[in-house]
C-alpha cells in the first residue's frame, strides 16, 4: 500500500481552508478495506464548516461500507480530532479503534477512538 504520510500531506493541499488557513485531511479505513479521504472545506458564512472527518465518514457510506476499522488525521500541528468529529467517528468505530493523528511533518502521535471520547453517547438501534 502506499505510504500514508505523503497521500496525506497531498490530500491536505486540496482542503479549503482559506478563513481558518487550518487544513485537515482525514482518511478513514473501511471494513472492505477500501480507504476513504476527506479534507475540511469551509465557508464564508463560517459556522457551515464541514470538517475533514466528517467528509471522509460521508464518503465511506455512500460506499457502502459501515465500519470503520482504522483513522488518519493530519493538520499542521498533529491536533486531534475535535468533538463532533469523535461522535462522528464513534457511529461507526470501536472503543479501541486506533486514530492516528500527524503533523504536517509526519510526527504521528496514536491514540484510540476511546481515550479520545469515552462514554460515548449511542442509541441502540
Ligand atoms: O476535527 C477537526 C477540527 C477542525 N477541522 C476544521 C474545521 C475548520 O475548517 C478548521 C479550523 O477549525 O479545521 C476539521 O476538519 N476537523
Amino acid at each position: 500500500m502506499e505510504e500514508i504520510t505523503p497521500r496525506l500531506q497531498r490530500l491536505m493541499s486540496k482542503a479549503y481552508a482559506p478563513y481558518s488557513h487550518y487544513p485537515v485531511a482525514a482518511i478513514v479505513k473501511g471494513e472492505s478495506g477500501r480507504l476513504f479521504e476527506g479534507v475540511n472545506v469551509e465557508n464564508a458564512s463560517y459556522a457551515l464548516a464541514r470538517c475533514a472527518e466528517q467528509g471522509a465518514v460521508s464518503r465511506m457510506v455512500a460506499e457502502g461500507d459501515r465500519k470503520i476499522l482504522e483513522v488518519w488525521v493530519m493538520t499542521q500541528d498533529g491536533g486531534t480530532p475535535c468533538g463532533g468529529c469523535r461522535q462522528i467517528l464513534a457511529e461507526f468505530a470501536k472503543p479501541e479503534t486506533l486514530v492516528h493523528c500527524l503533523s504536517a511533518d509526519g510526527q504521528e502521535f496514536t491514540h484510540t477512538l476511546g481515550e479520545l471520547l469515552p462514554h460515548a453517547f449511542r442509541l441502540e438501534p
